[in-house]
């Protein structure tokens, strides 16, 4: 293997996240994510939900990034409005709020119980 490339790759992918973290979404998920490890920190998780909280959390700017490549390839593919072009889009931002909608649950499973 190439080494050169491979760690070339890595400067790619880090573009990427970099890029990302230029978008207004992946900002508010930074926040959130940030708010998520301070309540645990303070509640007192334990290790698993710790990892829970982490698997969460990663899938989320994962998730995040794929959206936000796949909103640009359709501004490259489709630049004038398409129906296709707005179901693209709009799936690919359902997809992000399915699994927001599902953490913010399980999250408050893991939580509550521990405040009241
Ligand atoms: N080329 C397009 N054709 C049809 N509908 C589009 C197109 N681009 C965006 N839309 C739709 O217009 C609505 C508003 O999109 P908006 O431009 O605010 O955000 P976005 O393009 O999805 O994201 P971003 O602004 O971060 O690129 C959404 O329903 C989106 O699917």
């Amino acid at each position: 293997m190439n080494v050169r490339k491979y760690i070339r790759s890595f400067g790619y992918a880090f573009e990427g996240i970099v890029t990302a973290c230029k978008e207004q979404n992946f900002k508010s998920h930074l926040l959130s994510a940030g708010i998520v490890l301070i309540a645990g920190y303070f509640t007192g998780l334990s290790r698993v939900e710790w990892y829970i909280v982490l698997i969460l959390i990663a899938l989320m700017f994962a998730l995040e990034i794929v959206n936000t490549a796949i909103e640009r390839v359709v501004d490259l593919a489709s630049p004038k409005m398409h129906p296709l072009a707005k179901q693209a889009k709009d799936l690919a931002a359902g997809a992000v709020l399915v699994f927001a909608i599902f953490s913010a649950i399980i999250g408050l499973l893991i939580f509550i119980p521990k405040w009241f």
